[in-house]
């Protein structure tokens, strides 16, 4: 099970290293200050695969500006991380950022839940820029949650499938046996509702193998 811990400041590294995640993840939307210098200091505290995340407000996250913005402010800082992640919103400089030599976590996050054929649209638009789909909605029923794990278990791979909010978050431990190439965890101040700690998620992964 590939877990990513996302973080916030880069004054968490010494602490989550030793948890051993499989990425880090730079939400550069909940960080103050220089967030160039800030991800320069992670990237030389740590050898781990970074993924740079600037998440817009209708997605969750803090960003509030123009895909331009967004460019320029994730463009500089490319170069020091392994994956971005690119909602389809920002898509047209996805080309950009690719050519800074990293990975495209094509993403989109939605509150509601897309039927089969829905999640297979979703997919096939963010395979159109990415390297990688990240699809993460909000299951309402169980039966819900049996189509995205089976949506996960039959798309083609990598990719990347989550849910959001409390209700459900059992599933970011099981749609990682089914194909889902990350699980996304805390270490100390979750970035969304329903992670666990990369220590608990760590002792899961460790218990179902
Ligand atoms: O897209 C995701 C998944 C996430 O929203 C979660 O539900 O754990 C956490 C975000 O930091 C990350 O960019």
């Amino acid at each position: 099970m590939k877990i990513v811990v996302s973080v916030e400041s880069a004054g968490v590294i010494g602490e989550v290293v030793e948890y051993n995640p499989t990425f880090i993840e730079v939400r550069l939307d909940r960080m103050e200050g220089d967030l160039l210098d800030q991800v320069r200091a992670i990237r030389e505290k740590t050898v781990i695969p970074l993924i740079a995340t600037l998440r817009s407000r209708e997605e969750g996250g803090r960003f509030v500006g123009d895909a331009d913005l967004w460019a320029r402010i994730v463009g500089p800082i490319a170069r020091y991380v392994d994956i971005v992640d690119v909602e389809a919103r920002y898509r047209d400089h996805a080309p950009f950022i690719k050519s800074q030599g990293v990975q495209i976590l094509a993403s989109l996050h939605t509150n509601e839940m897309p039927t089969p054929p829905e999640l297979g649209r979703i997919e096939e638009m963010l395979r159109s820029y990415g390297d990688i789909p990240k699809i993460v909605v909000k299951p309402r029923t169980r039966e819900d949650l049996f189509e995205l794990i089976q949506f996960t278990h039959q798309a083609q791979k990598p990719i990347c499938t989550s849910i959001m909010g409390a209700e459900f978050r059992y599933a970011r431990a099981i749609l990682p046996l089914f194909g889902s190439e990350f699980t996304f965890s805390h270490a100390g101040t979750p970035t969304a509702e329903g992670q666990y700690h990369i220590r608990e998620m760590r002792q899961i992964s460790d218990l179902l193998k």
